[in-house]
């Protein structure tokens, strides 16, 4: 494999075990979701998320998917209950997405792909920072929102406005203000089961949630989302597509569902 890990043929999913031995462990992420596998569980929460716009920092074309990342040195914007104990704070949140609207999802349902999904990076605040936490079984918890083809979503919207400054992979700008919460489906009905980062270092700290209810997304703006780059300004142009690691295997993990 190239040096840098990415999602060609040469550098791609299939090869990221080359350098990234877990990537063959046993608990990967993501999963094809089965809803009649999932078991539900009375115990699980309500998911509790408190975002603070305020704590919006910038927008970043990182070369593998654009984030927007937050301050995260205080209790601002949280995540807590659901299958989670304690406070994790929010990092950054970002995207997966295909070449064309029948795919782009990393989570399935069923085997049905979505054409984009939204991932919000929580990270454990009894651990002294994000870097640390990545390391621990407990450590993170991804909350995951599919996009279904339907209505223009005003709030993806302004995050695509700001794409003209980060157009090539290194692109960084100014963004303030922007409330994740507005990015959230109105039924935070969800399935939880415990994997791993979906991008190397492929990390086992993730405690998965995957909402039922995917947010709108219109066929014009996800063309907007393939107007990124991979490659860094002077380079060959190579389209931001397909940035979207395939199901793995379950390995005999339980998926749990918030709701009947
Ligand atoms: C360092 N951070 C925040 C992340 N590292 N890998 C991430 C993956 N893209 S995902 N999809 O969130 O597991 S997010
Ligand atoms: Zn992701």
């Amino acid at each position: 494999m190239s040096h840098a890990w990415g999602y060609a043929a040469d550098n791609g999913p299939e090869k990221w075990c080359d350098n990234f031995p877990i990537a063959n462990g046993p608990r990967q992420s993501p999963i094809d979701i089965l809803p009649g596998d999932a078991s539900f569980d009375g115990g699980l929460k309500p998911l509790s998320l408190k975002y603070d716009p305020s704590t919006c920092l910038d927008i970043l074309n990182n070369g593998h998917s654009f984030q927007v990342t937050f301050v995260d040195d205080a209790d601002s914007s949280t995540l807590t209950n659901g299958p989670i104990t304690g406070t994790y704070r929010l990092k950054q949140f970002h995207f997966h997405w295909g070449a064309s609207d029948d795919k782009g999802s990393e989570h399935t349902v069923s085997g049905t792909k979505y054409p984009a999904e939204l991932h919000l990076v929580h990270w454990n605040t009894k651990y002294p920072s994000f870097g640390d936490a990545a390391s621990k079984p407990d450590g993170l918890a991804v909350v995951g929102v599919f996009l279904k083809i339907g209505d223009k979503n005003d709030s993806l919207q302004k995050l695509l406005d700001a794409f003209s400054g980060i157009k090539t992979k290194g692109k960084q700008t100014t963004f303030s203000g922007f409330d994740p919460a507005t990015l959230l489906p109105g039924c935070l009905d969800y399935w939880t089961y415990d994997g791993s980062l979906t991008t190397p270092p492929l990390l086992e700290s993730v405690t998965w949630i995957v909402c039922k209810e995917p947010i709108s997304v219109s066929s014009d703006q996800m063309a907007k989302f393939r107007s990124l780059l991979f490659s860094a300004e002077g380079e060959a142009e190579c389209c931001m597509v397909d940035n979207y690691r395939p199901p793995q295997p379950l390995k005999g993990r339980p998926v749990r569902s918030s709701f009947k």
